[in-house]
This record gives C-alpha cells, structure tokens and sequence, in this order.
C-alpha cells in the first residue's frame, strides 16, 4: 500500500514533474561533457515552519517512488523534443534525448526516515551521483518533501494541543486539489491524526477512515429528531449526530431522545458533533445535558476553522471536547503555506577525480549561505533518548578527537562534546548506486516515530509561542572551513 504511493496518480511517468530550468541545465552539463562529475546535494530548510521549534520529516516515501520510477517514456521524450526555442529551433537535440532515454538513475540516496525530527540547516536529504542526475531531480524532491514536512509539522502541532484526544483530518474539500488533499492526508496522518475523511487516502496509504454525517442530512428530512433516527437505522452502532443545524441545544435533546430509543434496541449512540457557535460553552452544556440524560460515554466532536491554539484556548475555557476534526487549517497549513527547502550544491568531484571541491553559495545574509560538505547530521541524546544537540560534519574530512559544536550564526557560541556522549546519525542510506537499499518504514512505523521524536523534545522547543532555539551546529573543522571559503569567494567577488 504505502510502497507506490505516487505512481499512476496523475501521469504514467512523473520524470516530466520538474522545472524547464532542470531539463536545459541537464543539457547544458551533457553538452559539457559534465554530466558524470560527481556532485553532491543537500535538501534542507532554513527555518521550521510556523515559527515554531522544530519539524517532522515527511514525503521520502514518494521521493523513492519517485527515483524508483525515474525514466523517460517515449511520450515524454517525443514532449521534450517538441519543445522550440526564441528562434523556432530544437530546444534539446535528439542524440540528448537518445541520452536521456538509455539514463538510469545511479545516485546514492541518504535520508531521514520520514517521522525524524529536523531542525533548520540540517539535510533532510543528500544526494550523491552524477551531475546531471542529482541536479535533473531538485524539483520533484523539493515539491515532496516540502509540502508534506510542512503539513506532518502541523499536525504534529495539533497532536500537542489535543493531547490524547481523537484529532480526525477533515480538509480534502479545502485542500490544494486532489493531489494536495492526498498527499496531506498521509502527512497528517504521519505527523499524529487519527484517521481522515478522505476515502482515497484511506485506500492508497492504509490510513483508517472516519466522520460524522453534513448538514444537508438533516436538511433532508422533516424534522432533525427523524435524521437522526434514520442515520441511526443504517449506522446503529457507528453514529455521530451533527446537532447544530437550527439550534444546537435543541439539537442535543433531541439526539439524546434517539439515543434513548436507540439504546432500547440494545445500540448506543457514538457522539454528537459541534460545528458553529462558542464551542466551549456549547460543548459544556451538551455535556451536561448528556451526562444528566445517562450518556456519559456519548463523545462530543468539534470541528470548524480549527487548529492548535484554538483547541489550546477551548481547553483553557474548560471546552467538555473529545475529539477534534480539523480541515481547511491543517491541509493548506493556513497560517503558512510553503516550507522554503532548498537543494543546494555542497560538493563536486575534482576534475583529475583527486579529491572533492566543497561548494558554498554566499548570501548577504549569513542564515541563507550554505554549507559545504558531504554532510552528516549527528544527534547527541542523553540517557532518557532526550536530544541535547546536533551537529553538522564533513563526512569528507577525518573527525578531530575532541569534537566542538559551533553555533554557525554567533561562533563565539560553542559546546565541547563530552567523549563518548551516546549520539545518532540521523542520515540512513536509502539508495545506493541508483537502487534501493531495503523496504522503506511503513506509515504506521513512521508515524510512530515521528509521536516518539515530538515527545522527546523538550517542551521548550515544543510550545508554540517563541520556542527555544534548539541546538544545531557546525563541528569545528567544518565552521572554519566554511568560514575560510566565505572569505575566500568575498574577496573573489571583490577582485
Ligand atoms: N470559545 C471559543 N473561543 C475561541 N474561539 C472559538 C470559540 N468557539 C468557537 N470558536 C471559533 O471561532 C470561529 C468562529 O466561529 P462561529 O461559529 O462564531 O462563526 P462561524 O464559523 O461563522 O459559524 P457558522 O458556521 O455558524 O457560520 C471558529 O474558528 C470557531 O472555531
Ligand atoms: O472547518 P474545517 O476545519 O475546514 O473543517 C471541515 C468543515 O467542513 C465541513 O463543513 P463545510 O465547510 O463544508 O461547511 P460549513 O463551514 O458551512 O459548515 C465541516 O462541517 C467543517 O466545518
Ligand atoms: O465527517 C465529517 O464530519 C466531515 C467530513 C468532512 C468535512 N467535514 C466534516
């Protein structure tokens, strides 16, 4: 089930899901004989989504999918052949499509496995082959692994809000068309939901599907006391009554009426759902008017325009809500609808293949200069599991003894790494030479790891309002390094 989650979606072959720029830079390397210098690329993002404190990895499932699956039909090669340039000609010439046709993807993969937490500058993915390849695939990556990282941390968010309550994903009909609405329903199942409306996700990823009933239910029988009695005939034991459409403690008693009726038929009633109005005080009295009637295990469900500080507020005002269903917020992560990941160029074989040459690209600001290397992110833990700190190494360069960790924006911040402190290595092989290593995760493992990872933070970097800044670093070598090359390409840039 989760082992295909891309193909055949859309389009046969995806090798087309890129940017034009991928496919003129491919022929540009080909023309230059460079397609085979091998190169390496880190996938990382510069700051976590939400303003919040940390991320949850997501979207290397269809990122392998992906790769696994990455060639050129006939059809997409006849496409790219048909394309002209200003001046009416060929934009790529046959024998570049004859190439592109016979490429097999050879790179190595590395990856956090999706549920990994990850922190800003840290590569959720590097990738290591021939030029053109690692290069031809940025986009497909990024599109990917941005937008489900982005949702997996917002369900995250909600998960910490809710505690244990229930939290369903509700937002397909609001969601960025039905691939967004896809995609999204898997991320937010993997960063912490329980179950989702969306029958397809439900199908394609295993996720359990769960809900309630609409409105128009109601509006389509005589009174709300006869569409409750019917849902109940064709769902006795799986109801949940929507009591809000003429007035919502109306509503109530007279879901509570059925109830009774139903529970003379030996059936319970599942729970009542809250869609408008102050829902804290609404949900009170509900529970109230429930428990007095002898249906204290009745749930109540609420749902409209919610996401995690609301139900953090609704909990404060004392809310009586079990479960949460969530849509529109959490599928368009409404308050912040794009992680900016990038895919940057971090090494490149020397030409006479002596060794690397470590790239870096400058930027005004420090914070957007990237890192050169073939990175490696390593998590120090102490003996709880509890993360303290990571660091950033040149998996390149020999590791000194002593391992100091610099802050990459204020190096005069530094921690000496105590010997033989317990870490992690959080970048696992997933392909090598173009093939894939193992089985991936499935959902469920990654879901689970993704609720132990959360947890393990300390709730300074969890809370929502201006978490703490969780450590992340260089080691030195690679600080000073970078910090020689910044140097070196200003004053290249100056001469
Ligand atoms: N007690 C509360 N505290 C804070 N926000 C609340 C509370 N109760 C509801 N809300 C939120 O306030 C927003 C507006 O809800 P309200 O039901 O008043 O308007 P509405 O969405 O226009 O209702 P309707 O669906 O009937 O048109 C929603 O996001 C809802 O989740
Ligand atoms: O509010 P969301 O978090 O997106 O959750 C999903 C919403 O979708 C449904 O109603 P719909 O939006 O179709 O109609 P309504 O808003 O008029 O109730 C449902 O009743 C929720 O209100
Ligand atoms: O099942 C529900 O209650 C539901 C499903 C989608 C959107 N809103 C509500």
């Amino acid at each position: 089930m989760n082992s295909a989650p891309l193909s055949g979606l859309y389009a046969p072959s995806l090798s087309l899901l890129t940017d034009l720029y991928q496919v003129t830079m491919a022929y540009g390397y080909w023309q230059q004989g460079l397609q085979d210098r091998e190169a390496v690329f880190h996938l990382y993002f510069r700051r976590p989504p939400f303003q919040g404190g940390y991320a949850v990895a997501a979207g290397l499932a269809f990122v392998a999918d992906y790769l696994q699956n990455l060639t050129f039909s006939d059809d997409d090669l006849a496409y790219l052949g048909s394309l002209r340039g200003t001046k009416g000609g060929a934009m790529f010439p046959p024998d570049f499509l004859a190439y592109l046709k016979e490429m097999t993807f050879s790179c190595d993969v590395d990856a956090m496995p999706e549920g990994t937490v990850a922190f800003a500058n840290e590569p959720l993915i590097r990738v290591r082959g021939p030029l053109l390849q690692a290069q031809l695939i940025e986009t497909a990556l990024l599109t990917l692994v941005n937008f489900q990282t982005l949702i997996a941390t917002k369900a995250a968010r909600i998960r910490e809000a809710a505690g244990a309550d229930t939290v369903l994903e509700f937002g397909l009909r609001r969601a960025q068309g039905p691939d967004g609405g896809l995609s999204a329903s898997r991320a937010a199942y993997l960063g912490g939901v329980d179950a989702t409306s969306n029958v397809l996700a439900g199908q394609r990823f295993g996720i359990p599907v769960k809900g309630t009933h609409a409105h128009s239910w109601v509006m389509a029988f005589e009174d709300e006391e006869a569409a409750f009695t019917a849902y109940a005939q064709a769902f006795p034991d799986d109801s949940v009554f929507l009591v809000d459409t003429y007035d919502t403690l109306e509503g109530v008693r007279h879901a509570i009426k059925v109830a009774r009726a139903m529970r003379a038929q030996g059936h319970e009633l599942g729970g009542i759902r809250l869609d408008s109005g102050d829902l804290a005080y609404l949900s009170r009295e509900a529970r109230e008017l429930l428990n007095e009637a002898g249906f204290p295990q009745v749930r109540i469900v609420a749902s409209n325009d919610l996401e995690e500080n609301l139900i953090t507020s609704l909990k404060l005002q004392g809310a009586k809500i079990d479960t949460w269903g969530i849509g529109t917020q959490l599928v368009t992560a409404y308050n912040q609808p794009a992680l900016g990941g990038v895919y940057k160029l971090a090494a490149l074989r020397k030409p006479d293949d002596s060794g690397w040459d470590f790239t870096i690209k400058l930027s005004e600001q420090l914070a957007k200069t990237s890192i050169p290397g073939i990175l490696q992110v390593r998590r120090y833990e102490n003996e709880q599991g509890q993360p303290r700190a990571d660091m950033l190494y040149n998996t390149a360069e020999p590791l000194p003894e002593q391992l100091t960790i610099v802050d990459p924006l204020d190096a005069t911040r530094r921690r000496n790494v105590r010997p033989h402190a317990p870490f992690r290595e959080l970048l696992e092989p997933v392909f090598r030479r173009g093939r894939l290593v193992g089985p991936l995760p499935t959902l469920e493992e990654s879901r689970a790891r993704a609720h132990r990872e959360v947890l393990s933070l300390d709730t300074s970097v969890r809370r929502f309002l201006n978490p703490h800044t969780y450590p992340v670093g260089l080691e030195e070598s690679l600080h000073d390094y970078r910090t020689k090359l910044i140097v070196e390409k200003r004053a290249g840039r100056r001469a």
